[in-house]
């Protein structure tokens, strides 16, 4: 049955758990990955939460599938996973299909914006294969 876009959203949501910039920044003391899946033009523009990854959305089953040939290394389904995009829905989607894929431990972060304006550290995108 087709579902709307806000259907996806609100399942997603139902699933992945929220988090805060002082819950990421615990997972991310502890080792978690964190995945920005926003654009690359939007990385470039504003820069990221400091230490993520940048994978876009488009490519995130590639990157995070084990079984993938183009899976990356930091993707490991027993490793907690915090992801984030613009505003929280690529991110809460992103989540879901990592929770698809295994991966136990996914949290959404939410918006970037927010990150920043909590006082988040940021850094620039400069990284090879952006
Ligand atoms: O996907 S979005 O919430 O960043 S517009």
């Amino acid at each position: 049955m087709p579902q709307t876009l806000q259907q996806m959203i609100d399942a997603a949501n139902a699933v992945i758990p929220k988090i805060d910039r002082a819950q990421a920044e615990q997972l991310m003391a502890d080792g978690a990955l964190v995945v920005d899946v926003r654009d690359a033009p939007e990385v470039v523009h504003d820069g990221k939460v400091a230490g993520a990854r940048h994978v876009s959305r488009g490519m995130l089953e590639f990157r995070a599938d084990p079984a993938s040939p183009l899976h990356e290394a930091a993707f490991d389904p027993e490793r907690p996973v915090v992801v984030y995009c613009a505003a929280g829905g690529r991110a809460a989607l992103a989540g879901k299909t990592l929770h698809d894929l295994g991966y136990t431990h996914v949290f959404n972060l939410g918006a970037f914006k927010d990150w920043v304006a909590a006082g988040g550290a940021v850094e620039s995108p400069m990284e090879r294969g952006m």
